[in-house]
C-alpha cells in the first residue's frame, strides 16, 4: 500500500490511533502539568471512549492502526529494538551500570511488555519487582515511586509526533520535554516496521536530531493540490516551517506553504486547536481568534531558495482562499466569548474529516455542532470528557496515513 494524505478532508481510509493504558494511570495532581494534561484521567472510562472513537472511525470505513501493535510489532526488528532500548537506556540519562542492567531487564521481556513499558515508563518500584538493585548511585539516589523511564501519555494525541504531508512523512522533533521520547517511536515505526519498511515515501524532518527548529502535526493542515496552511505557535517554530517547505519544494510534493503568526497561549498551542477544515474549502474557526499576520511560502529561483510574501492579518482569510484556489468558507458558531472560548477548551474547533462535509466531533461541544449541522455538516459525534482533559478532541487523536484528495 502506498501512504500520503493528500487533503483535510478527502475520504480518511487509514489512520494511527493510541488506545490510553498505563501512561495515563501515571498522571497525579503534582506531575499533570509536566506531562501537559489539565487533570487526571480516570482511564477506565478513558478507553471505553477511545474504543467508541475507534468505532465511529470504522463505521466510516476507516481502518483503524494501533501504535502500541506497530510498536510491539517493530520491537520484533533486531534493529528497531536496539535503537529503542538504547534510546530510552541511554547512560547520559541512567549512568553506566544502571543504563546496562535496565537494558537487560527489557531484553527479557516480551515484545508486548516492552512496548507498554516504553510508552507507559517504569518506577524504580516496579524495576525492584523485576531486578536486583543495580550498583548504581543514579539508580540509588532515585526514591521508590520516581519513574526510572517517565512516561509518555501524549502518545495519546498521535497527530502531533508524525504527520503525513502528501507522500511523506516528518517525524517531529517535539517541542515540550514531556513529549521528547515520541519521536523515537515513531523514527522505528517508520524505518523499521514491514509495513512501512518496503514502500517508498519522503521524510519532511529528522525526527530528535532536528533539535529546536520544531513542528508539530497540530498545526499542520493539508489543504490540498499542493498547498498546506501551517500555524506558528506555542510549538512550531519559523524555523521548522522553511525546512518544511523546502522539503516538499524540492521533491516537488508540494507547490506553496501559508504560515500562521498565531499567539503563544496553551490555549491555542496548535492551529487545530482553533481552526480545522470540515468540508471543500470549508474552515470551522474559533471565535476568539483575531486575524492573523501570514506569510505565503513558495518555491524560490534557485532549488534552495525560498520566496516569502508578508500578509497583514486583514489579508488572512485572503491568503488562505489563494491557497486553496477559490473563496473560503469560514464557519464561527454564533454564542458569547465566554461560552465559545470554553467550546473551544473542550476541542469544539478541532473537528476530524472522514469525508468531504463529514466530521468527528466530542459530543460536549454541542453548540458547535449544532452550528455545523445548520451549515449543511454530517456530524458524528464522540464523547470526550475524559479523553479531553489533555486537551486534544478527534483531529489530536488521529494520525491519518492514507487519505484521498477532496
Ligand atoms: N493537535 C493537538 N491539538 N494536539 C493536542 C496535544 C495536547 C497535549 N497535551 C500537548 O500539550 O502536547
Amino acid at each position: 500500500m502506498g501512504y500520503h494524505v493528500d487533503s483535510e478532508v478527502g475520504r480518511l481510509r487509514q489512520v494511527i490511533v493510541h488506545r490510553p493504558g498505563t501512561e495515563l494511570k501515571r498522571l497525579t495532581p503534582a506531575n499533570r502539568h509536566e506531562l501537559l494534561f489539565d487533570d487526571v484521567v480516570w482511564v477506565h472510562r478513558a478507553q471505553e471512549e477511545h474504543d467508541l472513537f475507534a468505532g465511529r472511525l470504522r463505521e466510516a470505513g476507516v481502518e483503524v492502526l494501533y501504535l502500541t501493535d506497530l510498536l510491539a510489532e517493530v520491537l520484533r526488528e533486531p534493529q528497531a529494538r536496539d535503537h529503542l532500548l538504547s534510546v530510552a537506556f541511554d547512560e547520559r540519562e541512567h549512568g553506566r551500570a544502571a543504563g546496562d542492567a535496565l537494558r537487560a531487564m527489557a531484553e527479557s521481556m516480551t515484545t508486548e511488555e516492552q512496548a507498554d513499558l516504553l510508552v507507559g515508563g517504569i518506577t524504580t518500584r516496579e524495576v525492584l519487582d523485576r531486578i536486583e538493585a543495580p550498583h548504581s548511585v543514579t539508580f540509588h539516589v532515585r526514591q521508590l515511586d520516581d519513574f526510572v523511564l517517565t512516561p509518555l501519555p501524549n502518545h495519546l494525541f498521535t497527530r502531533d509526533t508524525s504527520c503525513w504531508v502528501y507522500d511523506g512523512v516528518a517525524v517531529n522533533a517535539m517541542r515540550k520535554a514531556a513529549r521528547e521520547r515520541e519521536s523515537v517511536t515513531y523514527e522505528a515505526i517508520y524505518r523499521w516496521h514491514p509495513r512501512f519498511a518496503t514502500v517508498g515515501f519522503h521524510h519532511w524532518a529528522g525526527g530528535p536530531v532536528d533539535g529546536r527548529a520544531t513542528v508539530e502535526g497540530g498545526d499542520v493542515l493539508v489543504l490540498g493540490d499542493g498547498a498546506v496552511l501551517v500555524g506558528m505557535s506555542e510549538r512550531t517554530t519559523p524555523q521548522g516551517v522553511e525546512r518544511l517547505a523546502a522539503r516538499l519544494f524540492a521533491a516537488g510534493s508540494a507547490t506553496r506553504v501559508v504560515a500562521l503568526a498565531m499567539p503563544r497561549a496553551r490555549a491555542f498551542m496548535h492551529l487545530d486547536t482553533v481552526m480545522t477544515m470540515v468540508d471543500v474549502r470549508t474552515f470551522i474557526t474559533y471565535a476568539g481568534l483575531e486575524p492573523l499576520p501570514s506569510y505565503t511560502i513558495t518555491p524560490g529561483d534557485g532549488p534552495d531558495d525560498l520566496r516569502i510574501v508578508d500578509h497583514a492579518p486583514d489579508r488572512m482569510a485572503a491568503t488562505i482562499a489563494e491557497a486553496v484556489g477559490g473563496p473560503v468558507r469560514l464557519l464561527t458558531a454564533e454564542q458569547d466569548l465566554h461560552s465559545a472560548a470554553r467550546e473551544q477548551w473542550d476541542d469544539g474547533c478541532n473537528a476530524l474529516a472522514v469525508a468531504p462535509g463529514v466530521v468527528i466531533t466530542y459530543d460536549r461541544t454541542t453548540t458547535s455542532n449544532t452550528y455545523l449541522r445548520d451549515n449543511g455538516i454530517e456530524v458524528l459525534t464522540t464523547p470526550g470528557s475524559e479523553l479531553g482533559r489533555g486537551r486534544g478532541g478527534p483531529r489530536c487523536l488521529s494520525c491519518p496515513t492514507v487519505r484521498d484528495g477532496a
